[in-house]
């Protein structure tokens, strides 16, 4: 393909007509700009896995030292509850839009269920994005940011609750020599948690649901598995997280397939050699992740929407830098057992209440902004398991 990149689309275009060349890396130029895109594990390794573009490594080494305990899995199952809560919240909300028709636009409410997710587990915070369907979201956002700034930064700040947010640990996080965050790194980082947190997962969640209206037979797979583990009960235990087996495959397929984090992108802080091409300092180095997701020298028919894929006897189908939807090595998404815990409590609960349909006027329009969305939305048609009623 010649000519100009006008958007994300020729970009993915381009990304996918160099597969044929067998190459590992090619250029694009934004203006004057050249543009180095990692298409392959092969590079993605030598980039990610030496380390070659942390420029500001002991700084970033020294907070994610700090940041490392926030994540523990004893932690993290403390907000097992608010998952389940939220999620909750989120299916009344779609109950409340089906009662005008059974097409439903997914995405503003799932971004919605992920945002009051985050809210509580960072900061105890009840913002009841959901509630407040009507205000303003980016308002709403925005009061997150003069939230962090006005509070008192204590340990134990909000009154009466019984776990640890995200910003007590921050709060009581020490290094080495006993020195902890400042007041600047905990407001970054809690950003940082809040927004990559919550659009990257509700990416995720949307397309997982959009999916299982186009593919009836893997739904019913879904389905079958989480009535087997969470039966009738209202709520997903910690314990269950562990005893899904075919939810675990089916997220990896979304995440593969429709990729929440299409790009990384970085700059070189010195000369990098990849696949023996020498790259200046302060060039832009993209790891188009999408593209590699969907690369056939690595995925056999990639276009094939099939979460067997990922079952333990083919697993010698992709290998770890080929399947990178946190990315890799010492800088992957510190996050993302977190994600993986919310994406199957929503999704265990939401399809044992809904059979998702497609809805056959609506045809998804993929974006590859920071994170994969739709600009036409992402329409299910839903009936509740429970009700005879028909799309
Ligand atoms: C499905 C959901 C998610 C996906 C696909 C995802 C993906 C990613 C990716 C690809 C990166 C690397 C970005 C880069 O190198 O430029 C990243 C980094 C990061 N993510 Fe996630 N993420 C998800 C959820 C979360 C959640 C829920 C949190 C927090 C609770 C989170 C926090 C972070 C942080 C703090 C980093 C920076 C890590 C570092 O530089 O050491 N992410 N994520």
């Amino acid at each position: 393909m010649s000519g100009c990149i006008k958007g994300s689309k020729d970009y993915v275009q381009y990304g996918m007509e160099m597969y044929k060349t067998g190459c590992k890396l090619f250029c694009i130029w934004l203006g004057p700009n050249p543009v180095v895109c990692v298409n392959h594990p092969d590079t993605f390794k030598q980039l990610i896995g030496e380390g070659l573009l942390i420029s500001d490594g002991w700084k970033w080494e020294r907070i994610r030292k700090l940041l490392t305990p926030a994540f523990h899995f004893s932690i993290l199952t403390g907000y097992v509850d608010i998952m389940n809560s939220a999620s909750d919240d989120f299916q009344e909300k779609v109950i409340e839009n089906m009662s005008a028709s059974p097409l439903v636009d997914i995405y503003p409410l799932v971004s919605r269920m992920t945002l009051d997710t985050m809210m509580k587990c960072s900061l105890s915070f009840d913002g009841s994005m959901q509630a407040k369907m009507n205000e303003e979201y980016v308002k709403a956002v925005q009061r997150m940011g003069t939230l962090l700034r006005e509070h008192p930064l204590e340990v134990g700040h909000s009154d009466g609750k019984r776990r640890l947010d995200f910003l007590d640990i921050l709060l009581s996080a020490k290094d080495e020599q006993g020195r902890g965050l400042d007041r600047q790194e905990i407001q970054d980082e809690v950003d940082t948690f809040t927004f990559e947190g919550h659009d990257t997962t509700a990416s995720a969640l949307a397309w997982g649901i959009y999916a299982l209206g186009q593919y009836p037979d893997i739904q019913e797979k879904v389905y079958e598995d989480a009535k087997s583990v969470v039966g009738s009960k209202k709520h997903v235990d910690p314990g269950d997280l562990h005893a899904f087996k075919y939810i675990p495959i089916y997220i990896k397929e979304v995440l593969r397939y429709y990729t929440p984090v299409p790009v990384i992108s970085r700059k070189s802080p010195n000369t990098i050699v990849l696949d023996g091409l020498e790259i200046p300092p302060g060039s832009r180095v993209d790891v188009p992740i999408y593209i590699m997701h969907h690369n056939p020298a690595i995925w056999k028919n990639p276009e094939d929407f099939r979460p067997e894929r990922f079952s333990d006897k083919q697993k010698v189908e992709h290998e770890v830098f080929g399947f990178a939807p946190f990315s890799a090595g010492s800088r992957n998404c510190i996050g993302q057992v977190f994600a993986l815990n919310e994406l199957k409590i929503s999704l265990a609960k939401f399809v044992n209440r809904f059979e998702v349909r497609p809805d056959p006027g609506h045809k998804p329009d993929m974006l590859w902004d920071m994170i994969t969305r739709s600009t036409t939305g992402l329409k299910v048609c839903l009936k509740e398991r429970s009700n005879r009623r028909q799309c």
